[in-house]
């Protein structure tokens, strides 16, 4: 039950309300108007990668369904809107020709969402390498820390001042730990010894791409990370190791590496022979400063000793938790615990909430359009009581933008688990707003009090 504190505190006047999306999981041509193909298109044409086969090649053709999105933002009341932009339809190669076409999209875009009223958060990288630069090494290569910043500064001249909230990367963990450890995610490698460099590399090139804002962006940037809290399975020493490590591999790592200029000293004994030693110039430019940070909340881990690579640890199934469609414990505390750890361990930066939601089954839409989803609404309720507790702990949290606004394609899970809060019918691509919407949407009108 909420204490008295929590009861009084309230989100502060001007919390950024909104959703928030990617470009490879729900545009769909992928290749359309002179874009290049990114390592997701090639990733999901290679047979057995996605689950059913699934490819971004459609998605939610929000590619064409732009503007009729931005209507369905307006309707719910959203008062911002997390996209990020693909960099092989700006730069087909990576680097160079820009193509136009892709530029007047996200152009046309964030026009059509200030018409709205609906301020853009724009992240420059969600995962969607261009081929052509992965053919060149890609996050392996120590010159994509130029390519990134590049990239950036095209996108920074065309559309900074009506796009104010700039994002880097969006967790790089994840590019890293699947990309390129486990190979779960494009470009599908599995290397203990790529895997740090490529951390290192996507940390360089936010440096990079940072640097290259301050020289002529006006406004804010900051870095999207992923947080998983670590509990202890025992009081043993053992477990208390384990989620040592785990907790800095996931967590630590990467806002260490942008906000202290140093990787946490367990990486070193995580990947023994595989971490490299790095030159200080490398955390010189690593280490900017940012305007915000960007959290995205899911779950927490239970964590043991146990043996496995690289961490020599493993998740404990709750018997009592609830779980999601995608295995994953709904478990609020732990984003006060992290919101309140990030705090003490970096200075209370401002904060949002840049992704936080849930897949659960849902049933098929019910006469009237209704779309039942009471288990979302009830992921949705408690997180957002969990973030009005940190805030009234003194954290700085800035907003919050609901992972997602679309069922989406869930990248190697392909569209078999659903995000959104408004349903997508793949084969018609009608949007159904679901019950989740419509409680989000007067939690939006009033500021959280309806909570
Ligand atoms: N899985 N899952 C849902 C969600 C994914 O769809 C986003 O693209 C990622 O930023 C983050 O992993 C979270």
């Amino acid at each position: 039950m909420p204490n008295s504190a929590t009861a009084s505190a309230r989100f502060p006047d001007g919390f950024l309300w909104g959703a928030a999306t990617a470009a490879h999981q729900i545009e769909g041509s992928p290749l359309a108007d002179g874009a290049g193909p990114s390592i997701w298109t090639r990733f999901a044409h290679t047979p057995g990668m996605i689950v059913n086969g699934d490819t971004g090649d459609i998605a939610c053709d929000h590619y064409h369904r732009w503007k009729q999105d931005v209507a369905l933002m307006r309707e719910l009341g959203l008062k911002a809107y997390r996209f990020s932009t693909s960099w092989s339809r700006i730069l087909p190669e990576g680097t160079g020709r820009v193509n136009q076409a892709g530029l007047d999209f996200y152009s046309r875009l964030v026009d059509e969402l200030l018409e709205n009223g609906i301020e853009p958060l724009l992240t420059l990288y969600h995962w969607d390498l261009p081929a052509a630069l992965d053919d060149r090494g890609g996050w392996l290569n120590r010159d994509i820390a130029q390519w990134f910043a590049e990239y950036g500064d095209v996108l920074y001249r065309a559309l900074d001042g009506r796009v104010k909230k700039w994002v880097t990367l969006n967790e790089p963990w994840v590019v890293t730990d699947g990309g390129y450890l486990h190979g779960a995610l494009a470009p599908g490698h599995r290397s203990k010894y790529e895997t740090p460099i490529a951390t290192h590399n996507l940390m360089r090139a936010h440096g990079a791409a940072v640097q290259a804002y301050r020289a002529t962006g006006k406004h804010e940037i900051g870095l999207v990370v992923n947080i998983e809290p670590k509990y202890p399975a025992s009081d043993s020493a053992d477990d208390a190791a384990a989620v040592k490590r785990a907790h800095a591999y996931m967590n630590e790592q990467y806002l260490d590496a942008a906000l202290l200029g140093r990787y946490p000293p367990e990486l070193k004994d995580i990947f023994g022979d595989a971490w490299p030693q790095w030159p200080q110039e490398d955390f010189d430019l690593i280490r900017q400063k940012l305007d915000f940070i960007g959290i995205n909340y899911y779950t927490r881990s239970v964590t043991k000793a146990a043996q496995s690579y690289p961490l020599d640890a493993a998740v404990v199934k709750q018997p009592l938790g609830t779980y999601t469609e995608t295995g994953w414990e709904v478990f609020p505390q732990g984003l006060v615990d992290l919101l309140v750890w990030a705090k003490d361990r970096y200075g209370n930066i401002p904060t949002y909430i840049t992704e936080n939601g849930a897949a659960f089954f849902d049933p098929p839409v019910a006469e009237g359009g209704r779309i039942r989803d009471p288990l979302r609404i009830d992921y949705l309720q408690k997180h957002l009581g969990a973030i009005r507790q940190a805030i009234a702990a003194g954290c700085d949290i800035r907003g919050y933008m609901v992972w997602s606004l679309l069922d989406n394609m869930e990248w190697s899970l392909g569209y078999s688990k659903r995000f959104g809060i408004v349903h997508v019918n793949y084969g018609t691509q009608e949007r159904t707003p679901k019950d989740s919407a419509h409680y989000y949407s007067k939690i939006v009108a009033s500021n959280g009090a309806s909570l």
